[in-house]
């Protein structure tokens, strides 16, 4: 029998919830011969101000920046690809590495052989007296994290320095079976995540949904947002967070 149009996908004034059956393959001139799914971007309405996508490279494609030169942050999924920073490093990147490009930092990705990559972009917003980021690499796997408010069964582990240069941050967030977000949080900041491992059940304004590995989540500003693992082994997601700038200068409909 058909699906008859199910979908675990909802949207919502302040949130989205995006699963892998409602998945659509489309092309982004920076990305020539990629599949690229772009999940969350201001096009949707809800005020979203950053992107972020999947790019499935075959082996031997290759992208570029952003022709508007937004800030880059890529998480390897599976495979491996090359990455040359102009003027910069050159470097291997295979799962759960990841690199963050400043504005303006013009690279090239280069498939080695073909590969799955969780990106996220946003407009930089420079503060006074501030200075601009540097290109920052790092492994996930190796990052030794930190309990997050002090609970064991559910680890932080930041993949970004943590410091006013930077406008957003990339974490991921670990939790053993049964550990939970230890309350509900508001707050004006936004969230992109992607599940990468295990399941669990994420609580979205007045909303739960059981959410697993592959899922893409919108949380917008002041969106109630709580989470509990349920799976019967630790579950994982790789979280966006817009940071470190005055709240006066994020305008509705994401100009700023
Ligand atoms: N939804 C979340 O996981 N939020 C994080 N705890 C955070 O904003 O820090």
């Amino acid at each position: 029998m058909k699906h008859l149009g199910s979908t675990r996908s909802a949207l919502r004034e302040a949130h989205a919830v995006i699963t892998p059956e409602t998945f659509v393959r489309t092309g982004l001139a920076e990305w020539p011969g990629s599949a690229v799914i772009l999940h969350i971007a201001p096009v949707m309405g809800l005020g979203a101000r950053f992107v972020q996508f999947t790019a499935e490279m075959p082996a031997q494609a290759q992208a570029r920046e952003s022709a508007h030169g937004y800030q880059r942050f890529v998480f390897v999924l599976s495979g491996e690809v090359d990455v040359q920073v102009e003027g910069g490093e050159a470097r291997t990147l295979r799962e759960s590495d990841h690199v963050f490009f400043p504005a303006g930092a013009a690279h090239t990705l280069t498939a080695r052989e073909a590969a799955r990559l969780a990106v996220f972009e946003k407009p930089y917003e420079a503060a006074p007296g501030v200075d601009a980021p540097p290109v920052c690499w790092g492994n996930e796997r190796e990052n030794p994290g930190a309990p997050f408010e002090g609970d064991e069964g559910l680890i932080a582990r930041k993949l970004l320095p943590d410091d006013l240069r930077f406008d957003f941050m990339m974490s991921t967030m670990s939790f053993a079976p049964g550990a939970t977000l230890p309350y509900p949080e508001i707050h004006y900041m936004e969230h992109g995540l992607l599940m990468l491992e295990g399941e669990g059940l994420y609580k979205l304004q007045e909303a739960y949904y059981p959410v697993q590995n592959g899922d893409v989540i919108w949380m917008g500003a002041h969106c109630p947002q709580w989470y509990g693992a349920l799976g019967k082994v630790w579950s994982k997601y790789l979280l966006f967070k817009d940071m470190n700038r005055h709240p006066l200068t994020v305008l509705p409909g994401g100009t700023r």
